[in-house]
């Protein structure tokens, strides 16, 4: 078979197959209108509703059933029908009118507690409760007594376990509000109309689990809680709470906290009688790559269009209006300890050599500081904050007084060792009593929420500090499941082998051989950066040229300088690039909307690495995507911890794992397999999360490849000069064909051209 009809598979549209190949196109993440976005509507008992709950994927179902919601609750439907955003958005809408008072309808505890199961979303309390306690329920008694019998136990040992214990005792489950439709934001929780009108402009229909369950909680905190009876009700109701997220990815955590900030932005602006002109930093949000810190900028700009809270995105040029600390108010060791960079092997973001004199000095040319920005809502990678913060070499050290939210995305990570002493860092320079702390993942480590929760109680021990309860919120299982994707788990006996699975799955020779293709766009990931390049160079000349040619295949790491970065991520976006080779840079947050496929050609390095990896696909409820391992014999050590995540998605998917001979069921990954798999010692998932599998680090196995890059160059330019060869040809008889009354020159042109042929789907 003609290798460029295989590799040229899914470019060129062909009439016969095109019927075909739309009802499966259907099927994939990137084709379509917006698809459902909540992953869970278990059936619940609804009696005091009077209606049952339809199941996830019956759209029109929910539509109607929240419609009817919204009719309890509000006379105007402010997102229905979807306009354009400067339609939608008038400037009429600019000023908040007095808001009229208006009866709010309010659902009652037992409600709210059905809705938030049958969305498998589940409230905790995790600490700030001891000034409440007296307070509690009828299990009050029964916890006191269990807290003294610990505290007489535990009276000599203060291990970091026992006061892990200690807190369980304090966990609290809640029900607050559930956000039934984005109309309550305006009609219920009293949001600006021009940020209604911002969310109306991005035409989601119903919120997300994630949205149902957060907005309310930091949006009013009194009214989510007003008919809930937990101890909480009354510390939330009057300080507001910190706050943990942890959601599937692709879920729209992204607006959850973006809403709340730009709202609090504005609130605050009114009550200080500020004019729009006047900008107070106000929120931070802090990402671990700059990839993700951009897109958040984006969609912050899209909700704050028209209010006049600016969303800027921290670079190093950047002053901020902050307070200069005065020698001593801080010990040199904390400084030294902060301003440290990340650890080996992470792939945190370095400053790159494209910045212009002026943009690093912060000067403009005549040499004078620039004024400082105006801004209200700062997103941020943490060390391009904390430089600033740390004041350079010779500058003094600042903080931040008037930030009232920070904000951490993909929290668990920048909480990790890797990124810990910058964001503490960023975390110390809010000084204010009042600053509340949200976390946001789609993984949360115990450990993680015992360091946030720790620092918390440190903070509300500060004499001008009030209290706050930390309450998480969790939509479906913790930590462990990808729903929506379909799994793969591919052994190969050598790393070559991976190689050729992987071009197999790109462009297989036919279906029988390793099912449908995956089709572009798709990412891959690899364990360093070194090999992401070696693979790059290894796949590049795989698509012919007049498919695009070697600018289908991209790379982007974290050595590239930001502009690069930058294009290379608007190429893949706008459909330009077909396959990205990265390395978990790309891991976490962004949101490429249509990716169908991620290749996971290096195994993660951690069960919570592979949610992340295998969330860039089958985002806000897409269906179709594709996540496949590939792993070896050197990873098989390491292989359980993914096997388990890809067994619980598919348990969330009711994908059955066979259990005997001839019942192999539909799992990637069957049950002999995932019992067969040896389990990780701590130690080894310890040293695999922060260096990733030893052998693929130097030597032989470091490399990709399996041809010299010589030998592919003399490959890709033979193929080339065949081609060029052939079109000269075609033009040939084209001319000559000109004169010929039967159009012999034509056809043969066809004929020709026929040998491609394959650019069918
Ligand atoms: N209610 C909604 N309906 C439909 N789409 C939505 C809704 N909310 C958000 N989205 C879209 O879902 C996509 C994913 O959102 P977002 O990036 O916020 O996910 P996330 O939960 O932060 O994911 P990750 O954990 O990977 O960071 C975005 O394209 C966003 O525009």
């Amino acid at each position: 078979m003609d290798i460029l009809k295989v590799l040229s598979r899914g470019i060129k549209s062909n009439p016969k197959s095109r019927a075909q190949g739309a009802a499966a196109t259907a099927q994939l993440p990137s084709a379509g209108a917006l698809p459902h976005p909540q992953l869970f509507h278990d059936p619940v008992s609804t009696s005091s509703r009077g209606k049952k709950r339809k199941r996830r994927g019956d759209a029109q179902g929910d539509e109607t059933e929240h419609q009817d919601d919204d009719e309890d609750l509000s006379d105007v439907d402010y997102f229905a029908p979807k306009k354009p955003a400067a339609e939608s958005a008038p400037a009429a809408a600019e000023e908040d009118p007095a808001p009229k008072k208006r009866k709010i309808k309010l659902l009652d505890e037992d409600e709210c507690r059905q809705i938030l199961r049958s969305h498998r979303m589940k409230f905790t309390v995790l600490s700030g409760l001891r000034q409440t306690e007296a307070a509690e329920g009828p299990d009050s008694k029964k916890d006191k007594k269990q807290q003294q019998q610990q505290k007489k136990k535990d009276k000599d040992k203060k291990s970091k376990e026992e006061d892990t214990k200690k807190d369980d005792q304090h966990k609290k489950q809640i029900f607050p509000q559930p956000l039934t439709s984005f109309a309550e934001l305006r009609t219920t929780y009293d949001i600006a109309p021009q940020l209604a009108a911002n969310i109306a402009a991005q035409g989601f229909r119903v919120p997300t689990e994630v949205q149902m369950g957060s907005l309310p909680l930091l949006l009013r905190p009194a009214t989510a809680l007003k008919k809930a009876s937990s101890a909480a009700v009354d510390v939330v109701g009057s300080s507001g709470a910190d706050f943990l997220a942890v959601a599937p990815t692709g879920s729209g955590k992204t607006i959850s906290f973006l809403i709340p900030a730009i709202d609090g932005a504005l609130r605050r602006r009114a009550d200080e009688g500020r004019s729009r002109d006047e900008h107070v930093l106000q929120a931070v949000v802090v990402a671990p790559t700059r990839e993700l810190a951009s897109q958040i900028v984006n969609e912050g700009r899209k909700l704050a269009f028209g209010t006049g809270v600016r969303v800027v995105l921290m670079k190093r040029s950047l002053r901020l209006v902050a307070e200069e600390l005065k020698g001593g108010e801080e010990s040199k060791g904390e400084k030294e300890e902060e301003s440290s960079g990340g650890e080996e092997g992470s792939e945190d973001e370095e400053e790159s050599g494209e910045e212009s004199e002026e943009e690093k000095t912060g000067k403009d040319k005549e040499g004078a500081l620039k004024p400082p920005a105006r801004v209200d809502i700062l997103v941020t990678t943490p060390k391009t904050l904390l430089n600033f913060l740390s004041g350079g070499k010779s500058g003094a050290r600042k903080v931040l007084p008037t930030v009232r939210s920070l904000i951490l995305d993909e929290a668990d990570v920048l909480l990790d060792p890797i990124f810990r002493k910058q964001t503490m860092g960023i975390w110390r320079a809010c000084t204010h009593p009042d600053v509340a702390l949200t976390c946001w993942s789609a993984t949360m480590a115990s450990n993680i929420e015992a360091l946030v929760t720790k620092q918390l109680e440190k903070r509300s021990k500060r004499p001008d500090s009030s209290p706050r309860p930390l309450i998480r919120l969790v939509v479906g299982l913790k930590d462990t499941a990808v729903p929506n994707v379909t799994h793969k788990l591919i052994y190969t006996a050598t790393e070559a082998g991976k190689l050729l699975a992987l071009r197999q799955l790109l462009h297989p020779v036919s279906s029988a051989d390793s099912g449908p293709p995956l089709r572009p766009p798709f990412l891959v990931f690899t364990q360093t950066i070194e090999r992401a390049q070696a693979l790059h160079d290894e796949l590049k000349y795989d698509i012919p040229l007049e498919a695009g040619g070697p600018a289908r295949v991209a790379v982007l790491h974290s050595s590239l300088p930001d502009a690069a970065r930058a294009r290379i991520v608007a190429r893949f976006r706008a459909g330009d690039v077909w396959v990205l080779v990265t390395t978990d840079v790309l891991a976490r947050g962004v949101d490429f909307a249509g990716v169908n496929g991620v290749v996971n050609y290096d195994v993660p390095t951690s069960a919570a690495a592979y949610v992340h990896r295998a969330g860039r696909t089958g985002r806000a409820g897409r269906h179709g995507g594709v996540a496949v391992t590939f792993y070896t014999k050197d990873d098989i050590p390491f292989v359980k911890s993914v096997a388990n995540v890809i067994a619980a998605s598919e348990r969330q998917a009711g994908k059955a794992a066979g259990q005997g001979q001839g019942q192999e069921g539909t799992a990637a990954v069957p049950k002999w397999l995932l019992d067969a798999l040896p389990k990780v010692a701590k130690e080894d998932k310890r040293r695999l999360k922060v260096r990733g599998v030893e052998s693929r680090r130097t030597g032989g196995k470091a490399s990709i490849t399996t041809k010299s890059s010589w030998e592919r160059r003399r490959e890709h330019n033979r193929l080339q000069a065949i081609e060029a060869s052939k079109r000269r040809k075609r033009q040939r008889r084209e001319e000559a064909g000109k004169g010929d009354k039967g159009g012999g020159g034509k056809a043969a042109a066809e004929e020709e051209e026929g040998e491609w042929g394959g650019l069918d789907d």
